[in-house]
């Protein structure tokens, strides 16, 4: 089988050709550089009109050359549907569309995001990993279960490409920005900057703005571009490491432009290495935007029958990864597993020892952050820990007793709490009781930060759970630090149940029966925001 495939969501007007049989890939890009500031939508789709029919033709040579016949020998034309830019798509959707009118074969509508994890399993060979994609406009963790890709954590504000883009378009340095700050940071001393992650959710916004003011208030630039890239990429790799700890996989994929970023690269395999969990990366041809993941992803699509008519093939800006039906592994394993069950149990930040009714908590040196960072982290977090683990259980939230705590090597003597995670028994009438109490410690002013179905034990009465975990948490009355709570424990349940609706409403009435209905709105708004801004 041989398809064509076609890229043009923002900078890359690119055309591939991918031969199943031999497994090769045959890309041409021709990259758009804006003269002065960002990505301009309209001069992007003009490059793309320009551009894309000479990288076709060039493909069709290649097709030509080394086809079995005089014919081109194409089966089907594979195109970014979306997300992107619009102007773009809707240029590369009219030269699809008219690609697969003159071979007279199937057109196959492809999302470029869930493009940019399948060329990750694909070169793997991985079974059913998280992908963690780190590109431009977008920044999300994803995993399969029962026939879609679930978002399990994703930005709150821009992509991660185009938060080092803004910074650099402070300085004045021309687009792209990210590979430039990479060079820079080999010459900076590290400077702190504002770290957020909340469960597997992450901003950025913040801490642009720190990086542009320090650099204006005249911390040298390569000190800001080494503290930038060490908190960023220290931000994605943690929330990648809570989403194998979340799932219990073992496997770990990286797509997207800003995963050529050796940095990266190095913090996500160090950090995979530390858990004993499997990491790659493909070749960095395959990471920044090209048509070659639009064709391999095409012709997994074509042989699964996924192919649609031209009057269907509008394209869509705003297209998400979780919307797309993921015909081409139906019945195929979940990213969800069974976690180790006993002994020393490695959670995402810590590992845990259980000795009858004693847990000793150690929130161990992570290799792949830099120590200052590392060191700030743990001992805030600890010092959270035992202080909101305490406060909760003083306003009637069931919580561990804390027997002692030192935050200087990060550890925690905890009672042992109930009989299992929740993630292993998550009944409606639980998630009630979680809604309850997370109501109750945003009434006392603060959040859990981190309430996902791993932080919740569950104890002998039906609706009786333990919250625990309370290292991401802090005093706050804002309504979308409470929302994002929400937003975090219900992430957690739709990102590994089958049948998530009874879990999610159960888990909102009990919010509603003691806490603050605004909060619930602002859930709802949180949950409708489309976090796609290019
Ligand atoms: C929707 C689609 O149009 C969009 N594409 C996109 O963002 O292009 P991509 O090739 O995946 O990523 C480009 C980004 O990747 C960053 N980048 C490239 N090389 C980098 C490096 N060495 N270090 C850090 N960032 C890098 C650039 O600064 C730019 O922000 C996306 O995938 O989100
Ligand atoms: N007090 C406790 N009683 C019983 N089990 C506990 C207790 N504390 C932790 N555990 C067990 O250890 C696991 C990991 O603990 P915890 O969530 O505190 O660590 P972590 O590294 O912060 O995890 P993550 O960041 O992945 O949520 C929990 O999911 C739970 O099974
Ligand atoms: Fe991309």
């Amino acid at each position: 089988m041989r398809i064509v495939g076609l890229e043009g969501t923002a900078w890359a007007a690119s055309a591939a050709l991918y031969d199943a049989r031999t497994d090769e890939v045959n890309v041409e890009t021709d990259a758009y550089e804006p003269d002065s500031g960002g990505i301009h939508p309209r001069e992007a789709a003009e490059h793309m009109g320009n551009a894309v029919p000479e990288v076709v033709a060039a493909i069709l040579d290649v097709a030509a050359e080394s086809g079995e016949s005089d014919a081109p020998d194409i089966d089907a034309v594979a195109f970014s549907r979306g997300p992107g830019l619009g102007p773009c798509l809707r240029v590369v959707g009219t030269a699809a569309r008219a690609l697969s009118q003159t071979l007279s074969v199937p057109l196959v509508g492809v999302n470029h995001m869930v493009a940019h994890l399948e060329i990750g399993r694909h070169r793997s060979g991985f079974d059913s990993p998280v992908c963690l994609n780190a590109s431009g406009a977008n920044a999300h963790l994803l995993g399969y279960h029962d026939g879609r890709y679930r978002v399990l954590g994703e930005t709150m504000d821009t992509g991660v490409g185009n938060a080092i883009d803004k910074f650099t378009r402070h300085l004045g340095w021309s687009h792209p920005g990210g590979p430039k700050v990479e060079t820079c940071a080999r010459d900076g001393e590290y400077h702190d900057l504002p770290y957020v992650v909340k469960g597997m959710d992450f901003s950025f916004s913040g801490l642009t703005s720190a990086a542009k003011d320090a650099v204006d208030e005249g911390v040298p630039v390569a000190d800001v571009c080494a503290g930038l890239q060490e908190t960023v990429f220290a931000m994605l790799t943690e929330v990648s490491e809570r989403a194998l700890s979340l799932t219990g996989t073992d496997e770990l994929v990286l797509g997207g432009g800003v995963a050529q970023n050796d940095r990266l690269r190095e913090m996500l395999r160090s950090m995979c290495e530390q858990r004993g969990a499997d990491f790659h990366a493909p070749e960095p041809r395959f990471l920044r935007d090209n048509a070659g993941m639009i064709a391999v992803l095409g012709a997994k699509m074509y042989a699964a029958g996924d192919t649609i008519a031209v009057e269907e093939s509008a394209v869509d800006p705003n297209f998400r990864p979780d919307e797309v039906a993921v015909t081409w592994r139906e019945g195929e394993r979940s990213v969800a597993r069974d976690p180790a069950a006993a002994g020393t149990i490695r959670g995402a930040e810590a590992t845990v020892t259980i000795e009858g009714d004693r847990v000793v908590k150690r929130r161990v040196p992570k290799a792949y952050r830099h120590p200052d960072l590392d060191d700030r982290l743990r001992g805030e977090r600890t010092r959270a820990e035992a202080r909101l683990t305490s406060a909760a259980r003083r306003v009637g939230v069931p919580t561990p007793v804390v027997a002692d705590v030192d935050p200087e090597p990060g550890t925690l003597e905890l009672r042992r709490v109930g009989s299992d995670d929740l993630a292993a028994g998550v009944t409606p009438d639980r998630c009630r009781a979680v809604g309850r109490h997370l109501a109750t410690i945003h009434g006392a002013g603060f959040v859990h930060g981190d309430p996902t179905t791993r932080n919740v034990r569950i104890g002998d009465g039906d609706d009786e759970v333990f919250l625990i975990d309370f290292g991401l948490g802090y005093y706050t009355d804002h309504v979308e630090d409470h929302a994002m709570d929400l937003h975090v424990f219900r992430g957690s349940v739709a990102g590994t149940a089958t049948d998530p609706e009874p879990l999610l409403s159960a888990f909102e009435a009990g919010y509603a029966e003691a806490g603050d209905d605004d909060v619930l709105a602002r859930l709802r708004e949180i949950e409708g925001r489309g976090r796609y801004q290019g």
